[in-house]
Parts: C-alpha cells; sequence; structure tokens
C-alpha cells in the first residue's frame, strides 16, 4: 500500500552565519497524521517551521506539499495554515469575523462565510459564539477560536508553533487530549512543535526528536519510549536512570557493565559496536525497578541502593535513592506494597534487562 504524503522534506539545510540550525533533515508526514517535532530550546524546530510555512528560505534541500514542490512558492500561496503560542486574535472583532477573516480575503461569499463559520464553531466545541469578542472568553476557548480560525480555511497542513505554551498547566492537560481529538476529527495533517515530551508523546501519530539541527529518531510514542535509538532520546523522553559502567561481556543482544562498585548488571544492547572494555552507560527507567527482598526474580539484574526521600505525587509518586553517590528514582507501587522506605534505609532494586538500555559513552 503506499501513503500519500502530505508533507515530504529531502535535506534541508539552513545556515546562520555557518551554523546550521536545520542540518540535513528529511521527513515524511503521512495525509491526516499527528506529527511532532520534539526537542530542547534551540535545536532549531522554529526554524524548520519557518521553512515549511515559507517564511524561510533552505539553503538546500527541498519541501513538497502533496507532491507539489513548494521552495519557491510564496507563503500565502502555500496550502499551509499556522497557529503561533501567542495566538494573535483581532481584538476589535468578533470571533465570527475572526474565523471569517481568512474566508473573506479568499472572496467567500458572505452567506457562505456564515455556514462555514457556524460549522467549525460546533466543531470545535464553541457553537453559537460567533458574537462574542475574543477578550470575553477563556484562554481555552480562545484557543480552540484560534484553531478553527485556522481548520476553517481547510489547510492541507496546519503548522502548530507551541500553540499551548501559554495556558496554565490545568488547561494544557485538557486542551492536549481536545487537540488529539480535533485532529482526528477534521483528519487536517498537524506538524506539532514543543520542548514538552509529555505533549508529543500524548498526541502524536509520529515524534521526531531533534537536537543540534537533526533527528536524532523519528517514530511513534510508545517506541521512542522503549527502543530509543540514542542516549540523548533515552534522556530526552520520559524519566531515566543511568548508571555508569564498562562492558565486561556481550551476548545475544545484551551487555554485562561492571559499576564503579564491582557489581555486574544486565541490559539490552542499544549502540552498535559495543564490546568488552567499552565505557558504557545503562538507561533503566524508574517505573521498571521493582523493590525486591532478599532474592531478586530469576534473570533479573539488582543492585543495592539506600533511600533518601519519598516524593508523594499520586499516581507519579516515587523514591529517590541513592547508589553509588547518584541519585536513583523508583515508581512507587500503587497498592501501598512498598517497603518502609524511610530516609537511610537499604533499598534493594531490580529490573528485567529486557527493559534497560545500554549505549556506549560517547555514542550519538
Ligand atoms: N534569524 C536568525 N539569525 C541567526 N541565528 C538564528 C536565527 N534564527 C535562529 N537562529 C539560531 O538557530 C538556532 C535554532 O533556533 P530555533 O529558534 O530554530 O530553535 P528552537 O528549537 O525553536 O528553540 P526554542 O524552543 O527556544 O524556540 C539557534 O542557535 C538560534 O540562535
Amino acid at each position: 500500500m503506499v501513503i500519500e504524503s502530505d508533507l515530504s522534506c529531502s535535506g534541508l539545510v539552513r545556515r546562520f552565519a555557518g551554523h546550521a540550525a536545520v542540518d540535513h533533515i528529511s521527513l515524511d508526514v503521512p495525509a491526516g497524521t499527528f506529527f511532532s517535532i520534539l526537542g530542547p530550546s534551540g535545536c532549531g524546530k522554529t526554524t524548520l517551521l519557518r521553512l515549511l510555512a515559507g517564511f524561510d528560505r533552505p539553503d538546500e534541500g527541498d519541501i513538497f506539499i502533496r507532491g507539489q514542490r513548494m521552495n519557491d512558492v510564496a507563503p500565502n500561496k502555500r496550502p499551509v495554515n499556522m497557529v503561533f503560542q501567542h495566538l494573535a486574535l483581532f481584538p476589535t472583532m468578533t470571533v465570527g469575523d475572526n474565523i471569517g477573516y481568512g474566508l473573506k480575503r479568499k472572496k467567500v461569499p458572505a452567506a457562505e462565510r456564515r455556514r462555514r463559520i457556524a460549522r467549525v464553531l460546533e466543531q470545535v466545541g464553541l457553537p453559537g459564539l460567533e458574537n462574542r469578542n475574543p477578550q470575553d472568553l477563556s484562554g481555552g476557548q480562545r484557543q480552540r477560536v484560534a484553531l478553527a480560525r485556522c481548520l476553517v480555511l481547510e489547510p492541507t497542513l496546519l503548522l502548530l508553533d507551541e500553540p499551548l505554551g501559554a495556558l496554565d498547566l490545568k488547561l494544557r492537560e485538557q486542551m492536549k487530549i481536545e487537540l488529539k481529538h480535533l485532529q482526528k476529527a477534521f483528519g487536517t495533517t498537524f506538524v506539532y512543535i514543543t520542548h514538552d515530551q509529555s505533549e508529543a508523546m500524548v498526541m502524536s501519530d509520529q515524534v521526531a526528536v531533534m537536537r543540534n539541527g537533526r533527528f536524532d529518531q523519528v517514530a511513534p510514542p510508545e517506541v521512542l519510549y522503549r527502543e530509543p535509538a540514542t542516549p540523548f532520546v533515552a534522556g530526552f523522553v520520559g524519566d531515566n536512570n543511568r548508571l555508569a559502567g564498562k562492558v565486561v561481556s556481550v551476548a545475544d543482544g545484551l551487555a554485562s557493565l561492571r559499576l564503579e562498585d564491582g557489581s555486574v548488571v544486565h541490559g539490552r544492547l542499544a549502540s552498535e559496536g559495543l564490546g568488552p572494555g567499552a565505557l558504557a552507560e545503562l538507561y533503566i527507567r524508574p517505573e521498571s525497578l521493582v523493590f525486591t527482598g532478599a532474592d531478586s526474580p530469576a534473570g533479573f539484574s539488582s543492585l543495592n541502593a539506600r533511600v533518601r526521600a519519598t516524593l508523594f505525587d499520586g499516581a507519579n509518586s516515587r523514591v529517590e535513592a541513592e547508589h553509588l553517590g547518584q541519585p536513583i528514582f523508583a515508581r512507587l507501587p500503587q497498592d501501598g506494597s512498598a517497603p518502609g522506605l524511610v530516609p537511610d534505609a537499604h533499598l534493594p532494586l531490580a529490573w528485567d534487562p529486557a527493559l534497560a538500555c545500554v549505549f556506549g559513552v560517547g555514542s550519538l
């Protein structure tokens, strides 16, 4: 089956004063999907989005939307709309006029404009609010109007630049679920940039993790989480503990690592070409650590930590412990079955080696 791409880029480069902010990026976004670009501040997300929108031109590479080359097409001629973090609704216009602005510019007749405005308001869950003033809406409602204003134009592609960044935490949590549902309901292809891994993970079909102008990995959220391709992805997506050591053996896809205290732990080999003697790091997630008594389950790796504190946070409650002078976090069981976790108590922890990743130090 051939999946049609709404957006396809190859070898995109954008340099500023000799530094490549976007450094040979290629990507393919299938029609009707939610694609996020996730990365820390300064990694080049906005620069890439501006190239896609046409506000800036690549030094190298090509951009195709539905198979049409876009490099020389002006922003307003691209089948693309953009939603910004600081949404610029016109304060002196009603909600209806805000939404209808683009339609009017496209010379859509008034009766059809009214119909389309009413329909899109219904679709974003704000039926009948045409005559309201944007100032009289809540932050979440304003954000929905900003989306409606773009979606009413039926773009092939909607580019979203951290649109939830200005909202408070509770609203952000709610809006990320709503955005995901809206994207599916409209079937419009979304390209979303964010530095918030939880936003990217919850909403996206595919996430590109960006670092220094390049993509480290492009994959569905669950794959990023379970099989990070690089130490950066392992550290940036979700929480992870890191144990440093030296490889003592590699067999059947598992690496054994000797830690500073002489103990040997195991994890899935995640770097190519890693052999005995190499410096490596084992990544293990807090929720993959189990509390054990004297014996850990057969085949599990284990270590002895010491409790520093328990951090109660509802379903995300954790214990902070110390191992070889480094902090190590483990998720607290929800059924209250954790052992007595008083500060300084011994805390034996164990994990299934298949759930840990071992990367060579210095591997990309
Ligand atoms: N017009 C410009 N001139 C010079 N350098 C620029 C320009 N625009 C971006 N850069 C540089 O390119 C790099 C990437 O910036 P960009 O804004 O794309 O990052 P970002 O990932 O969007 O960051 P943030 O999340 O903080 O917005 C940065 O080092 C930035 O300083």
